[in-house]
């Protein structure tokens, strides 16, 4: 099957940084990808030579096995930018009849409305919307060459909670009818709920790659708790499936790779080890793991396959 996009060796640099370093993504036609990373990581820029609004300096992107422009040209890529000026004195019906004009095959308004969940606001003056409002206008103007692949740079950065629950409803939707989404997000709750395939970036690099419950298994597996008397931080870190240990006040907590292994190897080696308590790794954890500036964030690179 053809690839929805392929970005093969991107790299951009301004002026002294080196903003995005070598970034290859393929993702498959229906796939919900959230690319995730820090301030910084790159994010932004990936999304903008994935849309043709930067040129890369080296490296291809393929929309569909067209060039970027191309595919835009074409109408097959939505996008949604975090802070696109819209119109201030246009309604949002006006708005959107007005981008279906700038489109080959536009969806009726009607429908674009409905589906991005504004038709409540529809005859509301952009100028008067709040600033979630206006998110789901943009998102809307996205909808409205009913495109294959929708890319999205933090939809719901200025949303609030109910706000970004019935814009991810509306999502749902969307991506229901087997289209292509990559969205940008520091919410990493929006990652875990809404994508199948999580891209970390980290200094312009993908760190890791893979579905979601993937990711945040090859960091740290699980997190041991346990009271530990008469142990030393060096005597748990050295326990086997254990990869760090922290040891306060007889409370120990160990980042387990292989939770079986320490917990047998705990019993063993400190058999008065009391109130034992398992839990796996939050996607939060993984990302702080993943994206640390400490050798931590690479130390498992070379052996967990959604880790680059
Ligand atoms: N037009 C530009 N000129 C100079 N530097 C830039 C430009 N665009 C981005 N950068 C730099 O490139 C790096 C990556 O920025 P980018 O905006 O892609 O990151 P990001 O992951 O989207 O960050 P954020 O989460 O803060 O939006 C940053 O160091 C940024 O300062």
């Amino acid at each position: 099957m053809e690839d929805a996009f392929s970005l093969e060796g991107l790299e951009k640099r301004f002026g002294d940084v080196l903003a995005v370093d070598g970034v290859s993504v393929r993702v498959a036609p229906g796939e919900v990808v959230a690319l995730l990373g820090p301030n910084g990581a790159g994010k932004s820029t990936t999304i903008d030579m994935l849309l043709g609004l930067t040129r890369p300096d080296t490296g291809q992107v393929r929309v569909a096995g067209l060039s970027a422009a191309e595919a835009m040209d074409r109408g097959m890529v939505g996008a949604m930018a975090q802070n696109g000026t819209l119109l201030r004195d246009a309604t949002v019906a006006e708005l959107v009849g007005l981008f279906a004009s700038l489109h080959r095959n536009p969806l009726p308004t009607r429908e674009v409305l409905k589906r991005a969940g504004v038709t409540e606001y529809a005859n509301r003056r952009c100028g008067k919307l709040s600033g979630g409002e206006q998110q789901r206008v943009r998102f809307a103007l996205a909808l409205v060459g009913d495109p294959d692949l929708l890319v999205l740079d933090e939809p719901t950065a200025a949303m609030d909670v109910e706000g970004r629950r019935r814009f991810w409803a509306s999502m749902r939707e969307y991506t229901e009818t087997g289209r292509t989404v990559l969205f940008a997000t520091h919410y990493l709750a929006e990652a875990e709920d809404y994508a199948d395939r999580v891209v970390l970036m980290r200094h312009g690099r993908v760190v890791a790659d893979g579905p979601v419950g993937e990711v945040r298994a090859a960091v740290a597996g699980r997190v041991l708790r346990a009271v530990v008397p008469e142990a030393t931080e060096a005597g748990l870190v050295a326990l086997p499936g254990v990869s760090r240990a922290v040891l306060r006040a007889g409370h120990a907590e160990l980042s387990c790779a292989d939770s079986d292994a320490a917990i047998r190897g705990l019993l063993r080696e400190f058999p008065l080890a009391a109130n034992i308590e398992i839990t796996a790794v939050g996607l939060e954890e993984a990302f702080i793991a993943l994206t640390a500036d400490t050798p931590e964030g690479q130390n498992t690179a070379e052996t967990e396959g959604v880790l680059r």
